[in-house]
């Protein structure tokens, strides 16, 4: 069972090419506020790993973090094996463009069009002709499953789905390694959700991509999620598979996998013995 034990730094991620990303011992606080405490984490090269946590447990927290969007006090983030903080410009630059990201609702520029918006990174990181980089914005916005008429939409003319694989899209710009996933089913319909999730699957699967995905979502977790970690009193509290949380003895994580809505959900995917005892 993979709870969070007290194996240090050193001892497991270095020299782990399976990890992409490890965080250790990281704190993180705003002012006296302590939001991340010691936190240790691993992802693995090609898993989607599903995130959960309650609501203001630190989740975005974590995510900004590893981004380095909000600054840590203490700990290290080592992506792809390299300490970012003790990188060189070059390096950092590099490791940015094997990440990408789709925050919460999207965070498209409204007053690009979804190919302008798709070619924000390109132009940030690469030299192409603009020729060149229609011809990738129409790739990605095919790989999302969007027709190529949205190329020239602006982000107010798009359904609450189109905008999540417009903004899909935009974080598969640059052919990222890792890509992070911020409630990318909250707001959509069930089917839709559904559909979105059979796409980051996919991706996954054609692309080797590795996904960290934040997600309330139970189908998420049930259906395409490899593994689950746990944010709770302000570290990982829990990560492994779906028997590891059905075997956890933690309260919230219990009442949040066996709980009524996990039962409907895990009946829903057939396997309503996943919620044992119930
Ligand atoms: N810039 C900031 N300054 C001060 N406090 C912050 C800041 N950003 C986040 N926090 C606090 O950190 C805590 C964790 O917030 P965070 O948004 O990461 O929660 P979350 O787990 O993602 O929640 P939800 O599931 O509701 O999205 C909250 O108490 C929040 O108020």
């Amino acid at each position: 069972m993979a709870v969070q034990d007290d194996t240090t730094a050193d001892e497991k991620h270095p020299d782990d090419d399976r990890v992409i990303l490890s965080v250790r011992d990281l704190t993180v606080s705003f002012g006296t506020k302590t939001v991340l405490d010691h936190l240790d984490l691993d992802v693995y090269r090609g898993e989607i790993l599903g995130f959960v946590g309650a609501s203001g447990t630190g989740k975005s927290v974590l995510m900004r973090t590893v981004l380095r969007l909000v600054p840590h006090s203490s700990g290290s983030i080592h992506i792809l094996g390299v300490d970012y903080e003790k990188a060189d410009v070059k390096t950092r630059m590099a490791l940015d463009m094997r990440m990408g990201v789709l925050f919460q609702h999207g965070a498209l520029f409204s007053s690009l069009t979804v190919k302008e918006n798709i070619q924000l990174p390109m132009r940030e990181y690469l030299d192409l002709p603009q020729s060149l980089m229609d011809e990738l914005a129409y790739l990605k916005i095919d790989m999302v499953g969007l027709a190529a008429d949205a190329a020239d939409k602006y982000p107010s003319e798009l359904s609450g789905g189109m905008i999540k694989r417009a903004a899909l899209a935009r974080a598969l710009a640059l052919d990222p390694d890792l890509v992070f996933l911020d409630e990318p089913t909250s707001g959509l319909d069930p089917i839709g959700a559904a559909e979105f999730d059979m796409l980051i699957a996919r991706l996954r699967d054609t692309l080797g991509l590795t996904v960290y995905m934040v997600t309330h979502d139970l189908d998420s977790l049930f259906s395409v999620c490899d593994r689950i970690a746990v944010l709770g009193q302000k570290r990982v509290l829990v990560e492994g598979t779906l028997d590891d949380m059905l075997a956890c003895d933690d309260a919230w994580v219990q009442s949040y996998f066996r709980g009524k809505r996990a039962r409907s959900v895990t009946t829903d995917y057939g396997d309503a013995n996943a919620v044992p005892g119930k």
